[in-house]
C-alpha cells in the first residue's frame, strides 16, 4: 500500500492519522498543503517524509514554472516542514539540484528506496534466531517508508525466510504508531505480534526471552548517536541491561555525516495537545530522543549490518571503517 504518489497536479498521500480504521487518499495541491501533511503527521515516517517532500518539490516547481525564488523558497518550507529526519532534507537537496527534472528524481528517490528496503531485510535475515520472540518500537513500515519498511521489513523478510518470530510492539505515544500502524502492518505480513505499552519494554525483555530488538531512525550522527521517535533510548539502555542485541535499522539516506554527535541532532517538541489528558497539564512532548552509539549493537542498512566499534570520543570517520563504508 503506497503512502505517498504524485498524481499529476498533486501529491497524493495516505493520511496516516486515520489508519487503521480508515484508509483515508488525500491530494495536496499545493505547497501549504505538502508542509501541513508533513508538520501534521498526516504524511509521516523518516523515509515517506522524505520521498513525499520529493513530489512536493516537484509540484513547486510546477507551480512556480518560470519563478526560481519562488520555487526555492517553496522548496525550502518543504525542507523545513520537519527538523529531525534528516531524510527529508536530503530528498529536498536532491531534487533542487535537479532543475527540470524534478518530477523525475523524486521518482527515482521514490524507487530507490524500494531496493534500499529490500537489501536491508535480506541484511538483517541472519541476526534473528529460527525462533524467538524480538521487540520494536514506533512504525517503520511500508506506510513509513514506501518500500518494505526498515526495522519492520527486517522482520518480514526474516519470516519470509522461514524464520518464525513473535514481534513485541510498543504502542509509542503520544501518536500510537505502534499500535495504530506497526501491528496493522504485521497482520497484514502474517507475522505473530503482541501490543504492548511503552512501559512494560522492559518487563517485556526480563520475562518473556526477547532475543533482538531492531528500530528505525531519523538521523544517524558520524559517532553512531541515533535519533529516533520517543522512547527508543529508553529501550536501548533496557535492551544493554538485558544484554539484548539492540539494532537500527536505517538506509544511508539517515546517516548524517555533517554532524560530529546526537548532540547536534535537532530534537522536535510538538504540542502539548498531543500528550495532555487534563485541561491545562504542564507538558514537555519532545518527539524524539537520541540513543548514543556504545548503545547501539549495529546498524542495518543497505550496504549490510554495520558492527560499530563506535566510543564516544573517537572522532575521526577512518577509525570508523564501518561507517567510512556509508560515507564515500
Ligand atoms: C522508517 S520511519 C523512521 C522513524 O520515523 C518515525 O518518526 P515519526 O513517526 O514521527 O515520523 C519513527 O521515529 C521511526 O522510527
Amino acid at each position: 500500500m503506497d503512502s505517498v504518489w504524485y498524481d499529476g497536479d498533486a501529491v497524493g498521500y495516505l493520511d496516516q492519522r486515520a489508519l487503521p480504521r480508515e484508509v483515508v487518499r488525500k491530494r495536496a495541491r499545493s505547497v501549504d498543503d505538502v508542509v501541513d501533511a508533513i508538520a501534521t503527521l498526516a504524511v509521516r515516517g523518516a523515509p515517506a517524509i522524505g520521498i513525499f517532500g520529493a513530489y512536493g518539490v516537484a509540484l513547486a516547481a510546477q507551480l512556480h514554472a518560470g519563478d526560481r525564488p519562488a520555487f526555492e523558497a517553496a522548496a525550502q518550507r518543504i525542507r523545513g516542514a520537519r527538523p529531525t529526519a534528516v531524510n527529508l532534507a536530503w530528498a529536498v537537496d536532491r531534487v533542487l539540484q535537479s532543475p527540470g527534472a524534478e518530477r523525475e528524481e523524486a521518482q527515482r528517490i521514490h524507487e530507490e528506496q524500494r531496493d534500499v528496503d529490500r537489501r536491508i531485510g535480506e541484511a538483517a535475515i541472519e541476526l534473528f534466531p529460527a525462533i524467538g520472540n524480538v521487540l520494536t518500537h514506533c512504525n517503520t513500515g511500508p506506510i513509513a517508508t514506501g518500500g518494505d519498511g526498515t526495522a519492520l521489513g527486517c522482520f518480514v523478510a526474516a519470516h519470509r525466510a522461514g524464520k518464525k518470530l513473535h514481534v513485541f510492539v510498543d504502542e509509542t505515544r503520544p501518536l500510537l504508531q505502534g499500535a495504530r500502524l506497526t501491528m496493522f502492518e504485521l497482520r497484514e505480513a502474517g507475522l505473530p505480534c503482541t501490543l504492548i505499552v511503552d512501559s512494560a519494554a522492559a518487563i517485556t525483555m526480563q520475562r518473556k526471552d526477547v532475543r533482538a530488538i531492531v528500530v528505525g531512525a531519523d538521523r544517524i550522527a558520524r559517532n553512531g548517536d541515533t535519533a529516533n521517535k520517543i522512547g527508543t533510548y529508553g529501550v536501548a539502555i533496557a535492551a544493554a541491561h538485558h544484554g539484548i542485541p539492540f539494532y537500527i535499522a536505517a538506509p544511508r539516506s539517515t546517516f548524517d555525516f555533517a554532524i560530529e554527535s546526537g548532540d547536534a541532532i535537532p530534537i522536535e517538541e510538538r504540542n502539548a495537545d498531543e500528550v495532555r489528558i487534563a485541561a491545562d497539564d504542564p507538558v514537555y512532548n519532545p518527539a524524539f530522543d537520541v540513543t548514543p552509539g556504545r548503545l547501539i549493537t549495529g546498524f542495518i542498512t543497505e550496504y549490510g549490518v554495520l558492527a560499530p566499534p563506535y566510543a564516544d570520543a573517537v572522532p575521526d570517520l577512518e577509525h570508523r571503517p564501518c561507517l567510512a563504508a556509508l560515507s564515500r
